[in-house]
């Protein structure tokens, strides 16, 4: 690992010039001194504590990334290996004065081999993850800001309990992180034989006493983050504890994805630095340049790193006989050359079958108000949703030469109350930094009417007076998850909270959508149809008891029974029961204008989406209270062909359109 550096101080030619400090002012003194450069190394553990926020750890998101890393972590181990996760997480307050929790994460993964488990839970960059494969893990960071924040802000050791595979037998330790020189200190390390923390084959168990404060948003994001995980991982087990409550997610199908497969790097993505690790990987061997290529390269035959040897006007020697200059032109042929599209066999995604279990019972976390307005604690709880229907959609691309799988869901009514976004990225969820995310680009840019309805219909029929936007999807009762896997994701940041639209990245996944509004637009037409139909039976039965009332003054009849005889005929109407028959309009024709008029009510202009329509002061007032949330009156609407009781009521009513 890397020392801290002696300083070296440099002395530039602007201060070796002879100045008497007397015969200058003090603002020119400091001057000469500026000219003084003093280089220092930072150890890596201090470059990333010194700048937390470029992994994610800032003040307020410090307790919601440790939960995220940790369960990354757990997810990660346990997939590698095809073992079905079990995973239990705490996150409780041991010192609400100076803000003081302990984190504990437990899982039957794969564990650490006991050699290891100091450096790649405390040293900086170390990683088991620096392959090209899809994983969540990426950096060689999450664990080790845990130790060194933990280091840092208490001095309670970081206590692990790892029983590997290979080992079979359970260690514990306490560490802690040297953070100015990037190298775990080694506190405490025995050999557990009773009190085991570990009841199967092997796992991982990690506590960390954390300084940090938790607002409301943030608890709620790491509720959030939970509760999303599982819907993406729905074969896994997951407890997770609190100051209040403790919930569990149980596992939805035995069924978990093909793990991920480590694959050669592709030769379009060629750099020196690559070109150089390959050779490395073939030291003492004597192999020739062309073998290097062709054995650490996909896409790459011999014949093939034989005609890029020769471009690059070399000769094929032992790989470690060639300087820098030669290698840069094999990069740079590399470049120019036309290779088939890397393989795409080897990426996990998470498969229609699964991504289908998470959505039809959808997780979620919830605190129990009524617990907290009692003055007693508020109690965890999940519920589950679920939806009317869910579609699904996949893409395999390759975006800059790397193969990544789009996958997209969507879940629609039920118990699904509102719009919500969903994104993740090799099968974690993303929560932060949603509004630079391509996925947020991506349903905006679809067009709502690929689902055969109009904004227009949607905005009627779907008004919601707590949707935070008025763009028509996000009215629907609407989940709609996107998922993109690949051996490197394209964060916007080491945070991985966003994902650039990096290449056709956006194009594949606006092709996955369009497919999926095109799967769900048949119940979505037939529910607004359905809605449609409610908002003019409660019209119809607004206006019956007007148009009885109207008639029982001029002939003698039972008007309660003609009321119930309407009533009958606009539910039969509505319900389809009653054919539709277009009114003939008659020569001397009863307009709703002159029913008005011979009513003495006033006909007042009113403007809807750009169109002028005429009501009655009456019918304005509906209107109004409408609005206001009285949804039980419904919307106007230009109908097709009416049926004679539609016309009459519109007509009574003085809606028709003039
Ligand atoms: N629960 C676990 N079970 C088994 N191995 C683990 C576990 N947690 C961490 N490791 C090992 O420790 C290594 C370091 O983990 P760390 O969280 O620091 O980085 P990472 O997961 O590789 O990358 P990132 O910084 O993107 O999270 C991992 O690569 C993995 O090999």
């Amino acid at each position: 690992m890397t020392q801290k550096a002696t300083t070296a101080e440099v002395t530039s030619a602007a201060a070796t010039a002879v100045v008497k400090p007397a015969d200058v002012p003090a603002s020119q003194t400091r001057a000469v001194h500026r000219g003084k450069v003093k280089y220092d190394k930072k150890a890596e553990s201090e470059f990333f504590v010194d700048n937390s926020a470029l992994a994610g750890f800032t003040g307020e998101r410090i307790l919601y990334m440790a939960v995220r890393e940790l369960i990354e972590n757990s997810l990660d181990s346990c997939e590698s290996s095809h073992i079905l996760p079990r995973i239990s997480l705490s996150l409780k307050m041991v010192d609400p004065a100076n803000e003081m929790w302990t984190i504990t994460c437990q899982d039957n993964g794969i564990g650490i081999p006991s050699d290891k488990v100091p450096v790649a839970v405390c040293s900086f960059l170390t990683s088991g993850k620096y392959v090209e494969k899809q994983q969540r893990g990426l950096f060689g960071v999450g664990l080790k800001m845990i130790a060194a924040f933990s280091t840092k802000d208490t001095d309670h050791p970081l206590k692990v309990w790892s029983k590997s595979l290979e080992e079979g037998a359970e260690y514990y330790f306490e560490l802690r992180t040297d953070i100015s020189t990037n190298r775990p200190i080694v506190l405490a390390k025995r050999q557990v034989k009773e009190d085991a923390a570990m009841s199967g084959d092997s796992g991982f168990r990690v506590e960390a006493m954390l300084r940090a404060k938790l607002s409301p948003i943030t608890k709620s994001r790491i509720y959030d983050y939970i509760s999303q995980t599982s819907v993406v991982n729905p074969y896994a087990h997951i407890e997770f504890e609190t100051d209040e409550g403790k919930v569990a997610f149980d596992r939805r199908t035995d069924r978990m994805p093909e793990p991920a497969k480590e694959v050669l790097p592709h030769p379009a993505d060629m750099d020196l630095k690559t070109l150089k690790k390959a050779i490395m990987n073939f030291m003492n061997q004597k192999t020739t340049l062309q073998g290097v290529l062709s054995d650490s390269f996909q896409k790459l035959s011999s014949e093939k790193a034989r005609q890029i040897i020769s471009e690059a006007g070399l000769e094929n020697k032992p790989a470690d006989k060639y300087d820098e200059h030669e290698l840069i032109k094999v990069v740079n042929i590399c470049k120019q050359t036309k290779f088939h599209m890397p393989n795409t066999d080897h990426l996990s995604p998470i498969g229609e079958d699964i991504l289908t279990a998470g959505m039809t019972q959808e997780y979620t976390i919830i605190t129990n108000k009524d617990e907290a307005a009692q003055g007693t604690q508020p109690q965890l709880s999940v519920k589950i949703l679920k939806p009317s229907l869910t579609a699904y959609s996949s893409r395999t691309c390759v975006i800059n030469n790397r193969p990544t799988i789009v996958e997209c869901g969507i879940a629609y009514g039920g118990d699904i109350g509102s719009f919500k976004l969903y994104r993740f990225a090799n099968k974690i969820p993303l929560l932060y930094d949603e509004g630079s995310d391509v996925a947020r680009e991506v349903v905006s840019e679809v067009e709502i009417n690929k689902m055969g309805i109009s904004k227009k219909e949607v905005k009627e029929q779907f008004a919601n007076p707590d949707a935070k936007s008025d763009r028509a999807v996000e009215l629907l009762p609407l989940h709609i998850f996107f998922h993109i896997c690949s051996t490197k994701i394209p964060y916007k940041t080491a945070g991985k909270e966003s994902i650039a639209s990096e290449g056709e990245l956006k194009r594949y996944m606006k092709a996955c959508l369009s497919d999926l509004y095109r799967k769900v637009s048949a119940q979505i037409r037939k529910e607004l149809r359905m809605k449609e139909a409610q908002s003019r039976l409660s019209l119809y039965k607004y206006y019956i008891p007007l148009i009885v009332n109207a008639i029982s003054e001029s002939i003698k009849i039972d008007s309660q029974k003609l009321e119930q005889a309407f009533t009958q005929l606009a539910e039969k109407h509505v319900s389809g029961e009653i054919t539709a028959t277009p009114v003939q309009e008659k020569e001397d024709e009863i307009t709703g204008e002159r029913i008005e008029e011979e009513a003495g009510e006033e006909v007042v202009e009113e403007e809807i989406d750009g169109e002028v329509v005429k009501r009655s002061k009456s019918q304005l007032a509906i209107n109004a209270a409408r609005r206001k949330g009285e949804r039980s009156k419904p919307k106007n609407k230009k109908e097709g062909g009416q049926t004679t009781l539609d016309a009459v009521l519109t007509k009574k009513g003085g809606r028709k359109k003039k």
